[in-house]
């Protein structure tokens, strides 16, 4: 195999990439994360081993040149590219699913009973002294997760696999919707609903669909005006499946009990986001996937996708 020039487009990925790419390739590592950088990195790659938000366009593609022909992305959501442009120049393409599955429904399940159970607005209480010190039965009360109805909105791989963990918790009904019904959600008992039955029904609602054209804004003022004022939202996917004012309308004034966000419009957040201000929502700084053992995944995954399709073999998960 001739040796290929591959950009890794961020300095943190992990050892284990360059160990599996090193014996065929001759890597640039960018380390700068500008896009002129990066614009500037990329020139003359066979490969891109890609873990950034910086978009994946024309002008990219240009820079590199017409011999670039693989680009692996560290990641499950492949929203920053341009995917006409890259099959447009016949770029074999792929990602990071599975491997990510469990870190991701595992945070879900926590930011649905962080929220649900008021974490955030305890944690002040105890840090603003205002516990208080007598037993009021009726301080502090949250939403169930035992018995309730879930609504997951794409039933894939992460979706699934937030299905099966609660279970776990003895839920009630779990609906899902998306493009069609999938045999999948008959083996987990879910139900296959359209978009409006799920958000009135649903007692916890899962973002667990990939951003496009037809997820973008999907939960926006009028989605809020038909959840159950007791529903708490999960957002793992992606910030701009919501339409993040109408939410925070829904949160101040009574439409939704509460959210747990992984993801959010702008990340990073800037700090004085009215988001951070409220009592009823769970923030996490978009980490659903970062545990050692799955960023490692990742990485390594990566590599040899990028490696395979240089050798001309198809990708172990190719996008296209
Ligand atoms: O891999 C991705 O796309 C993620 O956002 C992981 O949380």
């Amino acid at each position: 195999m001739n040796r290929f020039k591959v950009v890794v487009a961020n300095p943190s990925v992990p050892k284990i990439a360059y160990d599996i790419l090193q014996k065929h390739c001759d890597i640039k590592t960018s380390t700068v994360f500008s896009r002129a950088s990066i614009l500037q990195d990329v020139v003359g790659a066979d490969a891109l081993f890609w873990a950034s938000k910086i978009r994946v366009d024309k002008e990219l593609l240009d820079a590199a040149g017409p011999q670039l022909k693989v680009i692996g992305t560290m990641s499950v959501g492949y929203d920053q590219f341009d995917i006409d442009e890259l099959k447009a120049r016949g770029i074999k393409f792929g990602n990071t699913p599975a491997v990510l599955n469990n870190a991701v429904a595992n945070i879900a399940v926590m930011l649905a009973i962080a929220a649900s159970r008021r974490f955030t607005e305890g944690r002040k209480h105890i840090e603003e002294g205002t516990w208080i010190n007598y037993f009021n039965t009726q301080w502090m009360l949250g939403q169930d997760l035992t018995g309730s109805t879930i609504g997951i909105i794409g039933l894939g791989q992460i979706g699934q696999a937030i299905a099966k963990r609660l279970k776990g918790f003895d839920v009630g009904n779990i609906l899902y919707t998306g493009h069609k019904e999938k045999p999948e959600g008959i083996e987990l008992g879910a139900k296959f609903v359209n978009l409006d039955n799920l958000i009135r029904e649903s007692d916890f609602i899962f973002l667990a669909a990939p951003l496009n054209n037809q997820t973008y804004q999907m939960c926006n003022s009028d989605f809020f005006s038909k959840t159950k004022k007791t529903a708490v939202l999960v957002n793992i996917s992606r910030g701009q499946l919501v339409d993040q004012e109408a939410l925070i309308t829904a949160l101040k004034t009574g439409r939704l009990f509460a959210a747990g966000l992984d993801v959010m419009t702008p990340e990073p957040l800037n700090t004085d986001n009215e988001l951070i201000k409220l009592n009823n929502v769970v923030l996490t700084p978009h980490v659903g996937s970062a545990t050692n053992d799955t960023r490692n995944a990742m990485a390594e995954l990566t590599a040899k996708n990028i490696l395979r399709a240089l050798g001309g073999a198809e990708m172990f998960t190719p996008v296209f």
